[in-house]
């Protein structure tokens, strides 16, 4: 059976609610639908940013001290708010809607504690939106021994079967935190690669007061510390075979030296490419060929970068595929929904460490 299903999906780099719409049948997607975006304000952004620092030390999923409950419920609304506006915008039926995934706002995740935590009311959402919302899609794969991430990949299988290219095909996607999925056949195998933007994104916060390196012109005037970058990567996560994940912050007590704000820019960005292409002798070919998605895949010195460090395999933009680059996460959470509702499988032991292939999700009504 066909579903109509939006996806929702609020990424580590904290900007905002993505949103689209797919029809699937939980294996295929056989049409893709609009998409919208409803940015975070300012001072929601600020109230992410403390949610982040103050769920260090959750003891558990459901705990919500300090300023999580009222963070929890402006990402609610946030994303009531996106899906009122996107349905108005493109004169949709409530009613024609089969189901909302909704991934909500990571807080923490430290699967070995087997603890992934996710921000976002969902029986509220349901209530609001009068469409049953699929949720903690994490929870169980985390619960069961597996990373609880990544959680794109049966997605990202979908989109290159599309293709018909000749494998391995890698997606990587860049947004907070990198992740990819490698595609060679019946081979699946996923894990967070290192970090995305993040990094970069409080680099250029801090010291030039700009969310993030527009297309990669500050990193393109600085030369990057490769001294420093070799370094980095000795860290024990890179030489960790998949699969394998991380929390935004993992790597938020990496301080570059005393550099002028370009060169801290073009060593950042040259780090989330190296670590990249620090995952190609964990796998069991050499990629042919990579997809870039994710808002990193906007920033044309990483584009670049990535390519100097992955040559000689094709490296692509997901936009110059017809891909909805911005929206290929929500556009999962969409699809992930349509698999749970049918108890397909969201996860697999070579995507998240699982032991066994696990559905997941649970469903609020309205
Ligand atoms: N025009 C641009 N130029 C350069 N970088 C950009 C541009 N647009 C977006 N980005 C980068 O992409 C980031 C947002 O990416 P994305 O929306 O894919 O992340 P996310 O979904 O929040 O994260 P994750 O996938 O880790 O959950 C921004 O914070 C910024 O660093
Ligand atoms: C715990 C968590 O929210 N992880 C995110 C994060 O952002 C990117 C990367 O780290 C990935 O593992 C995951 O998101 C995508 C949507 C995923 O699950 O595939």
């Amino acid at each position: 059976m066909m579903l109509t299903a939006i996806g929702l999906m609020s990424g580590t780099s904290l900007d905002g609610v993505d949103v689209a719409l797919i029809e699937t049948d939980g294996r295929r997607v056989t049409a893709f639908g609009p998409s919208g975006y409803r940015p975070y304000t300012e001072s929601e952004r600020n109230l992410l940013r403390q949610a982040l620092y103050e769920a260090v030390d959750l003891p558990q999923r459901n705990a919500r001290p300090g300023c999580l409950r009222e963070a929890e419920s402006v990402v609610t609304s946030a994303h009531a708010e996106a899906v009122a506006a996107f349905v108005a915008q493109h004169r949709i039926a409530f009613s024609d809607i089969d189901i909302v995934g909704f991934h909500g706002q990571t807080v923490l995740h430290r699967p070995e504690r087997r603890l992934t935590v996710q921000i976002g009311d969902a029986t509220a959402l349901a209530k609001a939106i009068h469409i049953p919302v699929m949720h903690d899609f994490r929870a169980a794969d985390v619960e069961a021994g597996g990373q609880g991430a990544p959680f794109v990949p049966v997605y990202h299988r979908a989109l290159a079967q599309s293709l018909q290219r000749e494998g391995p095909i890698v997606v990587v996607n860049i947004g907070g935190v990198s992740n990819i999925t490698y595609i060679d056949g019946d081979t699946l195998i996923a894990c967070d690669t290192g970090p995305g933007n993040a990094l970069l994104d409080d680099h250029m916060f801090r010291i030039m007061n700009q969310r993030f390196d527009g297309e990669g012109r500050t990193a393109a005037q600085g030369r990057v510390d490769a001294a420093w970058i070799a370094r980095a990567l000795k860290l024990p996560f890179f030489a960790l075979p998949p699969p394998k994940s991380l929390d935004r912050n993992d790597f938020a007590s990496l301080k570059l030296g005393d550099m002028s704000p370009a060169d801290g820019a073009a060593t950042l960005t040259a780090f989330t490419a190296a670590a990249i292409a620090r995952i190609v002798p964990l796998l069991p070919k050499e990629p042919k060929s990579w997809v870039v998605a994710g808002g990193g895949a906007r920033n044309l010195t990483m584009l670049r970068m990535l390519r100097e460090c992955l040559a000689p395999a094709a490296v692509q933009a997901a936009d110059t595929l017809g891909w909805a680059s911005d929206s290929i996460e929500a556009q999962a959470f969409g699809f992930l929904a349509a698999r749970g509702l049918k108890g397909l499988p969201l996860s697999y032991p070579t995507t998240t460490g699982v032991p066994i292939p696990m559905t997941g999700g649970v469903i609020a009504r309205p």
